[in-house]
């Protein structure tokens, strides 16, 4: 028997491999390195470096190494990014899934773990497996169109699935083994960026929100406990139990703003936290109920504690030498006969500014975009005086305030920015 896992070089996906490891599972990876790193993979987990959307590939692989199970985990999990780029998403999350289900049913695989989201909820609170579904983001659609594919091929072949809503993941493995991928930017993610001096500021989306402080309110889960739920799930299928959703998180509701705070305590770090506008796609609530993962499941948690999820991260943060992620949104190419006015910026500028509006500074700049750290000030220096400002931050302000108005002037959509 061996398990296949898709996806398994990124953040939820190397924490699951380490689990099913750790279970003494024989794991397979595959995974394109899009967004995960060959570094994640243990070394005992096979890794083959392809796309878990090539048929032909995932079929040999389940065929020739006798794989019995496959956890599903490749695919984008950006709800921002999934408003700006929902093709993306739908390739990546919806249709790669039918390719992986489809080559499961013909190489007779019988047993499927999909990583599912919490956002196919959309605004909720206290949500159940039986809840109405109603996603706001593509993300969010993207891979509830999965699970209903994956509910009409269970009844019509003999494949039996786990739909595992995932709540919102975070911290690293308390061994040091993994942690947060180089590229998936979670809001504790990103305030231990902040509190390691890798970030000047936090940036907090929307403060005006139907919460009780205004901000959004997740239900963080440790990423290893996540992982657990993955493990247990393929076990539960192993034994012949029926086919499944289930919610991943812990029950419990905690604000941006609390988060932050927990963030700053637990590292000791006053960092600087800066108000922005609501993130596109973001829901105010969601919050898991947790009784079926409790109570039918029989699972229990062993890291239900937001400190020590955040010292986990802190310390992964801390230790690892990698630089912050690579912001999603990528501005290669705006046309320049659209552009025309003098406070226009180049594609280049564009790249310095996203990642200058995140709050990181010129050193990790220069490195995120392989330049040296004068380039960087130079560009700065011609930005500045472009957009009329008198020093950095102003610049920030006056970039994120124009936004609308470049990718308007790009034909009305963000056809200029590239993802990558
Ligand atoms: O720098 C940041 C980052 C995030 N946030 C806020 O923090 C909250 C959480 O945002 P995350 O980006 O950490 O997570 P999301 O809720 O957007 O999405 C996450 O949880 C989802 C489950 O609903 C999916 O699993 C998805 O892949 C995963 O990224 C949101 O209100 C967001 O606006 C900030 O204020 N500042």
């Amino acid at each position: 028997m061996a398990v296949l896992v898709t996806g398994g070089a990124g953040y939820v996906g190397s924490h699951t491999v380490l689990a099913l490891l750790d279970a003494g599972e024989k794991v397979f990876v595959i995974d394109d390195l899009s967004s995960g790193e060959r570094s994640a993979v243990p070394i005992k987990a096979q890794f083959v470096h392809g796309d878990a959307g090539d048929p032909e590939m995932v079929r040999r692989l389940l065929r020739i190494y006798g794989i019995d199970a496959v956890v599903h985990m490749a695919g984008s999990g950006s709800v921002e990014e999934s408003v700006r780029n929902p093709l993306k998403h739908y390739r990546n999350n919806t249709e790669i899934a039918r390719t992986v289900m489809e080559a499961c049913v013909s190489e007779g695989v019988r047993h499927f773990v999909f990583s599912s989201t919490a956002a196919v909820y959309g605004d909720a609170e206290g949500c159940r497996e039986d809840s109405v579904l109603s996603p706001v983001s593509p993300f969010g659609k993207s891979k509830l169109m999965a699970e209903a594919m994956l509910r009409d091929t269970a009844a019509a072949h003999s494949i039996r699935y786990a739909a595992l809503r995932c709540f919102n993941a975070a911290g690293a493995d308390p061994a040091g083994r993994a942690g947060q991928g180089a590229r998936s930017g979670g809001l504790i993610e990103v305030a231990c960026e902040a509190a390691a001096g890798k970030r000047l500021f936090v940036p907090v989306f929307g403060t005006d929100y139907d919460t009780p402080d205004g901000t959004c309110v997740r239900d963080y889960i440790h990423v290893s406990d996540l992982a657990d739920i993955h493990r247990l799930a393929l076990e539960r299928l192993r034994q012949g139990g029926s086919s499944f959703a289930v919610n991943c998180g812990y029950g419990r509701g905690r604000s941006v703003r609390e988060v932050i705070e927990t963030v700053k305590k637990v590292s000791g770090v006053d960092f600087a936290v800066k108000v922005h506008p609501r993130r596109a796609g973001d829901v105010g609530k969601s919050v898991a109920d947790c009784g079926m993962l409790f109570g039918d499941l029989g699972w229990r948690p062993s890291r239900d504690n937001l400190a020590k999820i955040v010292s986990h991260s802190l310390e992964w943060e801390r230790n690892s030498s990698r630089l912050p992620a690579r912001p999603a949104m990528h501005p290669e190419k705006l046309q320049k006969d659209q552009a025309g006015s003098a406070t226009d910026l180049t594609p280049r500028e564009h790249q310095v500014m996203q990642q200058l509006s995140k709050g990181l500074q010129n050193k990790i700049i220069a490195a995120n975009l392989g330049v040296s750290e004068h380039t960087v000030k130079i560009h700065l220096h011609h930005i500045i005086r472009k957009l009329g400002a008198t020093n950095r931050t102003g610049a920030a302000a006056i970039y994120l305030e124009r936004l609308p108005d470049f990718f308007q002037r790009s034909n009305g959509a963000p056809s200029g920015f590239r993802n990558h």
